[in-house]
């Protein structure tokens, strides 16, 4: 019985080669990266040019070559620490790790979609836009991943301000220019990341032990990590007043900003001094959520009032 076609068995050795579309997705941290773009779609929005110059096909290709440099960026990340990966049981699964895509077609996938990206941006908006996005994209490959992750503690507090550029670089594929607006929404994902990843990175803590990577919680102690949570919380919390203190958003904006903050802090200090097991990977849940709803406070108070 010959219950498997030809086309199939054709499908079947190809994605035993070079791995299958699951697998390049995973590379690419899809979900981060739809979250980066999200962050990059209300640098869009508020910019001020918005619906006078730009048509919004103009503006989607700007979002997606945003998104395909971010996703180069990921995939160079997965080749780089594809070693420390496979010391950590978060990450063992990952399929360079398990041979599932092999370094040299991770690296040409890399480079394909990072110049498609580069061309795009230069294409559809300008090239400030696609040189600054280039930037976040070596900030992060490079020096994040190649050094700051091995160095210091502080790895993740430099390195965030590439993940935190989206804003900045939706802005800038609207204006072609910089502006004061977009970097204090920058200054909102800098301030958050550092409690969205230490929370996570407290959980798994002996994973980075295990693998040597000097995060906050291996090198300081949990209980000193979690006062940093707490701290960078409630600055959190005060950075993303300011944008309606200057005039940016209004009303709308402050009272969801000020609930989702209102309960981060709440979880903050939960995990300070009323932790259980599972304290720490909720708060590092409900990070990822609050922003997804502050940026989509940002993006209906500028719209919809
Ligand atoms: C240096 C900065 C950052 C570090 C070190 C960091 C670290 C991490 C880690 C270790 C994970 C867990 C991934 C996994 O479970 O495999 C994660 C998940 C996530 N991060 Fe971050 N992150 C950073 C910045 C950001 C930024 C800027 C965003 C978006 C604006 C973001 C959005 C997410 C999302 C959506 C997830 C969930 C992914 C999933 O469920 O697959 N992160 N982050
Ligand atoms: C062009 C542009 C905007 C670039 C930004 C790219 C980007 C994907 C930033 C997200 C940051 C992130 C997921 C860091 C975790 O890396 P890690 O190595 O500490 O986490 P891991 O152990 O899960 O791999």
């Amino acid at each position: 019985m010959n219950a498997i076609s030809y086309s199939e068995k054709i499908k079947i050795n190809l994605s035993q080669v070079i791995g299958t579309a699951q697998d390049y997705l995973v590379l690419c941290k899809i979900k981060v990266v739809a979250l980066l773009v999200l962050t990059a779609l209300v640098g869009v929005a508020l910019a001020p040019e918005l619906m006078t110059q730009r048509t919004v096909i103009q503006q989607f290709m700007s979002l997606f070559g945003i998104g395909l440099l971010a996703s180069s960026a990921a995939v160079i990340n997965h080749v780089v620490d594809s070693g420390i990966d496979s010391k950590m049981a978060r990450t063992r699964h990952r399929p360079l790790v398990k041979g599932r895509v092999s370094e040299t077609h991770a690296v040409i996938f890399s480079l394909l979609i990072g110049c498609l990206g580069f061309i795009v941006l230069c294409v559809f908006s300008n090239l400030l836009a696609a040189v600054l996005t280039l930037l976040a994209l070596v900030g992060y490959a490079f020096v994040y991943t190649m050094f700051l992750k091995r160095a210091t503690p502080q790895n993740i507090v430099i390195g965030g301000l590439a993940g935190a550029m989206p804003p900045l670089l939706g802005w800038v594929s609207e204006t072609g220019q910089l502006a004061a607006e977009p970097w204090l929404l920058v200054m909102i994902i800098f301030t958050w990341t550092p409690p969205h990843f230490w929370a996570l990175a407290i959980h798994r803590k002996d994973d980075y032990a295990r693998a040597k990577i000097p995060m906050l919680p291996v090198t300081h102690g949990i209980d000193f990590c979690k006062t940093c949570v707490l701290l960078y919380s409630v600055l959190l919390g005060v950075v993303c007043v300011i944008p309606y203190l200057i005039g940016m958003s209004g009303w709308l904006y402050l009272v969801i900003s000020v609930m989702l903050n209102g309960v981060f802090i709440y979880k903050a200090i939960q995990l300070k001094w009323y932790a259980n097991q599972g304290t720490a990977m909720n708060l590092f849940k409900y990070s990822i959520v609050q922003l997804m709803l502050l940026f989509i406070g940002l993006f209906l108070d500028k719209w919809f009032l």
